[in-house]
């Protein structure tokens, strides 16, 4: 790879030209600010990085011998907390404080929806994310499976798309309804004395809570109502496809759906190298200046795909109302464990990738505050920090973003983090994480699936974990997620910050979603992660139903429903019986998600796939998924639960699987019958070598094997 030296360090001369051509000018920063900026983060926060690490494998390396010191007892749970407060892992929670972040657009303080989250090194996806703020209704019903049944190929089906007005119709009736009118029966709107009203033939009915009503086109195209603080579009057109069959001409509802979204550098992309830190950093600016562009063949058409313009309503006095077009959006950094090839120190060591991210992700974001109707326009610019084990790691990212405003010149804490709470030491500790970064926090979110490969790993030595399902229903997850919105509203972060929760990863089981996911808005969550812009607009449906933040105000009064000591209950397989067909299935479906995922990252680098399961249900992979099932296998390998050999021989048949899987994508290559390709190597590596990798990640291995990949 070409370097430059700047500052005593070796840059990728491909990522040196991008900061010089593409990102500095406009920002008000200079290059000699910028490189000597990128120096001291490289050596004077790089050496306490590392140090953070060890004191991870130290703390680790404590725990697995006390587990192996207790070998055959049962476990004594008073002894178990004395030890973690002994070594440091459990620290004693303070005082009641607030926090105090400013500054925090709506989106984020406010309005309770969902979250989608995109790898930003996709481009066409990254702008339908940002474009999803507001999706149609009658679209996400008819073209996924949410109403019981997916649909077929082929033309507009009139029996499907009248169950899709009808569903949408009672959603609204629910949502914004008026006061004796069903919206089915609607056949136009007026205004009648000066109020909005239905009008069914002779009838007429104003909306129960009038307040609902906040807008009109100027063209008198689309309805506007709120619910919850989410708006809906009724879009009147009696000239559609649909809208000519409806009594009032409805064609559309279009609801606002991914209020905000995450743009990914971390665990649903593949980035190992200065080429494809500077794409992910590249549609990140294209995102901030506004200009991101993306074309593609699509129906036989090729699409260009750009970010969406603001929305303009008359409202109901007669005032000019914007709303925003776009998803507020936040970008996701690495967490502190990688180092990165773009960005070599003074002693030719890759610098650690947070603080690349850190640095850049920032000054690219500099671009959308200098401008108006942007992202943010509170001024400021969110991300999301992930990973972070304990106060110290949060205290330590605080201080990061400290020295970023200081070198780009931005007032403190223009930069506000989001938590992940996907770390067991975060999760005993979240209070006092919080008040690491009490001064910019901005979400806390639970990360369950990162922290189900905690779990796992942290208590490795402990005995054989539960079945991956199992592990699902126990104590410890029930704790850590109501804690985590317990200790959240305590902490005041209702009205300045998301409390969000977890990813739906079965990105084409809307009806299940629908069912299931309202529990994340009952639980007192802001946000919870959607995969895909439908499922936004789906489970923003939920956000009309519950009443999140009366819901946040019952939930503080009532103090709080979980302890640590529940969190710290190990799912352990005490006593299970588990036939030799109930571990082989397990053993089989670990293999096929850890390989179906491996193989795309490291044969094509796309970072997040969807890949089937056994029973054939696509499943979300990113690398939390990965870490979950690498290390469940390696887990119940080390316990003897299963053999080496047998394990192979599930690698071996279920590559075969993948590969069938795989068979009409051109730039695949099999697995078998060789498995000797560098994907199976790294399949391998995960699970024969898990318990060796730091917290049970999945990065040091993928990465490694990528690189392997692309020097052939
Ligand atoms: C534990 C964690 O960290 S979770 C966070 C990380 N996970 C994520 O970010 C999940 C993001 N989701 C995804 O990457 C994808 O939805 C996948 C991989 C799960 C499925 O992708 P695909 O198989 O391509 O989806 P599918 O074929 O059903 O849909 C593709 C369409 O949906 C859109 N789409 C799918 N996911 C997204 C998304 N997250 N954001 C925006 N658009 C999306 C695509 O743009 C495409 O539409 P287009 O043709 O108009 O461009
Ligand atoms: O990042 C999210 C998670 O669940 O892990
Ligand atoms: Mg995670």
């Amino acid at each position: 790879m070409a370097r430059v030296e700047i500052h005593g360090m070796q840059v990728a001369a491909k990522y040196a030209a991008f900061i010089e051509a593409k990102v500095l000018p406009g920002t008000g920063v200079s290059s000699e600010a910028f490189w000597a900026g990128l120096s001291k983060l490289a050596h004077e926060f790089g050496p306490e990085n590392r140090a953070l690490l060890e004191e991870r494998e130290e703390i680790q390396q404590q725990i697995d011998a006390w587990h192996l010191e207790r070998k055959g007892q049962d476990h004594d749970a008073v002894a178990y907390k004395s030890f973690l407060q002994e070594i440091g892992y459990l620290v004693p929670e303070g005082d009641d404080f607030q926090i105090e972040t400013q500054n925090v657009d709506p989106e984020i303080a406010t309005v309770p929806g969902p979250q989608l989250v995109v790898p930003i090194t996709n481009a066409r996806y990254a702008l339908n994310a940002a474009n999803a703020r507001w999706g149609s209704l009658y679209d996400a019903l008819y073209g996924t499976d949410a109403l019981g049944d997916a649909p077929s190929a082929g033309d507009y089906d009139d029996k499907r798309g009248a169950k899709v007005v009808a569903a949408a119709k009672a959603h609204l009736d629910e949502a914004v309804p008026f006061d004796g009118i069903a919206w089915a029966d609607v056949t136009g709107f007026d205004f009648r004395k000066g109020v909005f009203v239905a009008v069914s033939g002779e009838n007429s009915a104003p909306l129960m809570d009038g307040g609902q009503f906040v807008g009109i086109t100027e063209d008198l195209s689309e309805l506007l109502f709120k619910k919850n603080g989410l708006h809906l579009r009724v879009v009147i057109n009696p000239s559609s496809v649909v809208g000519k069959s409806d009594p009032a001409g409805i064609a559309d509802v279009i609801v606002e759906s991914a209020v905000s979204a995450i743009m990914d550098c971390e665990d649903s992309v593949a980035c190992v190298d200065a080429e494809d830190k500077v794409l992910a950093y590249s549609n990140w600016l294209g995102l901030m200046k506004g200009n991101l562009e993306a074309s593609f063949e699509k129906g036989g058409k090729t699409v260009t795909r750009k970010l969406n313009d603001d929305l303009t309503f008359n409202t109901p006095k007669g005032k000019k109302v914007v709303l925003k077009g776009r998803a507020l959006l936040w970008i996701r950094n690495v967490g502190h464990l990688m180092s990165n090839p773009t960005v070599l120190d003074r002693d030719g060591n890759e610098i650690m990738e947070g603080l690349l991210d850190a640095l850049t992700t920032v000054l690219i974001a500099k671009h959308d505050l200098q401008r108006d109707s942007g992202n943010s326009v509170h001024g400021s610019v969110y991300i999301v920090k992930p990973k972070m084990h304990g106060p110290n790691e949060v205290a330590f990212a605080d201080r990061i973003f400290d020295a970023v405003e200081e070198i780009l010149d931005l007032p403190p804490h223009t930069v506000k983090i989001g938590i992940m709470d996907e770390e067991r030491r975060t999760s005993v500790n979240l209070k006092e994480c919080i008040r690491a970064a009490k001064s910019r926090v901005a979400f806390i979110n639970t990360g369950f699936l990162d922290r189900t490969g905690d779990e796992i790993h942290t208590s490795m030595e402990a005995g054989p974990f539960l079945r991956k399902d199992d592990i699902k229903a126990q104590e410890w997850i029930g704790a850590y997620e109501a804690l985590n919105v317990d200790i959240g509203l305590e902490c005041g972060l209702k009205g300045k910050a998301q409390i969000g929760k977890g990813m739906w990863a079965m990105p084409d089981m809307m009806e299940a979603m629908l069912e299931q996911k309202i529990g994340h808005p009952q639980s007192g969550a802001t946000c919870a992660w959607v995969p895909s812009p439908t499922a936004a607009t789906l489970h923003a449906l939920h956000y009309h139903k519950v009443d999140v933040l009366a819901r946040q105000d019952e939930l503080k009064a009532g103090g709080r429903r979980a302890s640590v000591d529940g969190i710290l209950a190990i799912p352990l397989a005490d006593g299970a019986n588990w036939s030799e067909e109930d571990i082989q299935r397990e053993v089989e479906n670990n293999a096929q998600g850890i390989l179906g995922y491996v193989v795309r990252w490291v044969d094509m680098g796309i970072g997040c796939s969807k890949v089937p399961d056994i029973n054939n249900v696509g499943l979300m992979e990113d690398r939390a998924t990965c870490r979950i099932s690498a290390q469940h296998l390696a887990n119940w390998l080390h316990h003897e639960v299963v053999g080496q050999q047998e394990v192979m021989a599930a690698f071996q048949k279920m590559a075969a699987v993948v590969d069938r899987q795989n068979a009409d994508d051109p730039d695949y290559k099999p697995m078998a019958p060789g498995f000797e390709g560098v994907a199976f190597q790294a399949a391998c590596d995960l699970v024969f070598k898990g318990r060796a990798q730091p917290s049970g990640y999945t990065e040091p291995v993928l990465h490694a094997r990528r690189l392997e990949l692309k020097a052939t």
